[in-house]
């Protein structure tokens, strides 16, 4: 006898470029075992029009409380490092599993201990999503052999616009007319610097060695049309080097098509996984 999970209901908080896409893909079907519960964005415009780009119509909330009250299983956080530091915790202590696409949230240690325990207690998961990058399967075998890893980010001016980092930088975007080394620091400055590019430093801090010991280095660069995301890392298993030259997503060039795929594939590997490809 063949035995089915049961579908999973799925919430989505942000209807944005991801959280769009993820719903029509669990709408579509494209995410098996998995049906639409719930919709959640701070403007409610955005909410409305996703529901109304699908077949299944679910439900669309302004409010955290009131989406909070639809029957879910799992929700996706695919809005804000602000979003993911609110509601995280919040989710899981409700009984419901996370998956967190604003992974900068979790570089504080306090926010990520809470959050843990939080899924300690409730019995459910916390699902962090690749994201825009690859190797992390191998950054993760590896991450006891560590000796360094650094992330290099190449966007264009157009994609890094409106980052904290130039409230306080002496870099002017619109004066940069070629390649240009902006930043050069640690994972955990940042993402506090740059909350909607590079939360794939997070995710690699948290498979690897850490957001205080994981080097980032952001570049713009007027010539470049995709988001290019290089990885190094060195220790006592050799090398490994892994770069993606994403293309931008339509609705948003800070994020990459791949983030979208990413979130797509993760959830589907969460509803519907009969074999796990992978470490
Ligand atoms: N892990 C990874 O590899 C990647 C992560 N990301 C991150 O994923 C998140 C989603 O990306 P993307 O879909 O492109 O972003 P978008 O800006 O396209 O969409 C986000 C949506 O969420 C809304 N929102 C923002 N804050 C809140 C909140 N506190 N509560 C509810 N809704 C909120 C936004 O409203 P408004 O427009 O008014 O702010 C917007 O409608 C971002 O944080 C982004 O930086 C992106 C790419 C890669
Ligand atoms: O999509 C990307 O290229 C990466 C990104 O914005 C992020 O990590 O926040």
């Amino acid at each position: 006898m063949l035995v089915h999970m049961p579908a999973r209901r799925v919430g989505i908080i942000g209807c944005g470029t991801i959280g769009s896409q993820l719903a029509i893909a669990v709408d579509t079907g494209a995410v098996r075992n998995a049906s639409l519960a719930s919709l959640f964005d701070v403007v409610q415009n955005s909410a409305q029009a996703l529901k109304q780009k699908l077949r299944t119509s679910p439900p669309a909330f302004s409010d955290f409380d009131d989406f909070m009250k639809t029957d879910c299983d799992i929700i996706v956080e695919a809005a804000s490092q602000e979003a993911a530091k609110k509601f995280a915790a919040k989710v899981l202590r409700a009984g419901k599993d996370v998956m967190v696409m604003s992974v900068g949230a979790l570089a504080d240690k306090a926010l990520l201990a809470e959050v843990l325990k939080e899924a300690e207690k409730s019995g459910r998961r916390l699902y962090v999503p690749t994201g825009a990058i690859a190797g992390i399967d191998a950054i993760r075998a590896v991450r006891h052999l560590l000796d360094s890893v650094t992330l290099t980010t190449t966007k264009s001016p157009k994609a890094l616009a409106g980052a904290p980092f130039f409230e306080t930088s002496k870099v002017k975007l619109d004066e940069v007319k070629e390649r240009t080394t902006i930043y050069e620091g640690t994972a955990a400055d940042a993402v506090r610097a740059f909350p909607a590019n590079v939360n794939v430093a997070a995710v690699l801090s948290l498979a690897g060695i850490g957001v205080d010991r994981t080097m980032v280095r952001i570049i713009a660069d007027p010539a470049f049309t995709t988001n290019q995301h290089e990885i190094t890392a060195k220790g006592s298993f050799g090398e490994f080097r892994f770069t993606v030259n994403n293309v931008p997503s339509p609705g948003n060039p800070k994020t990459s098509y791949l983030a979208v795929l990413s979130a797509i594939e993760c959830l589907r590997s969460v509803c519907d996984d009969g074999m796990r490809i992978g470490s």
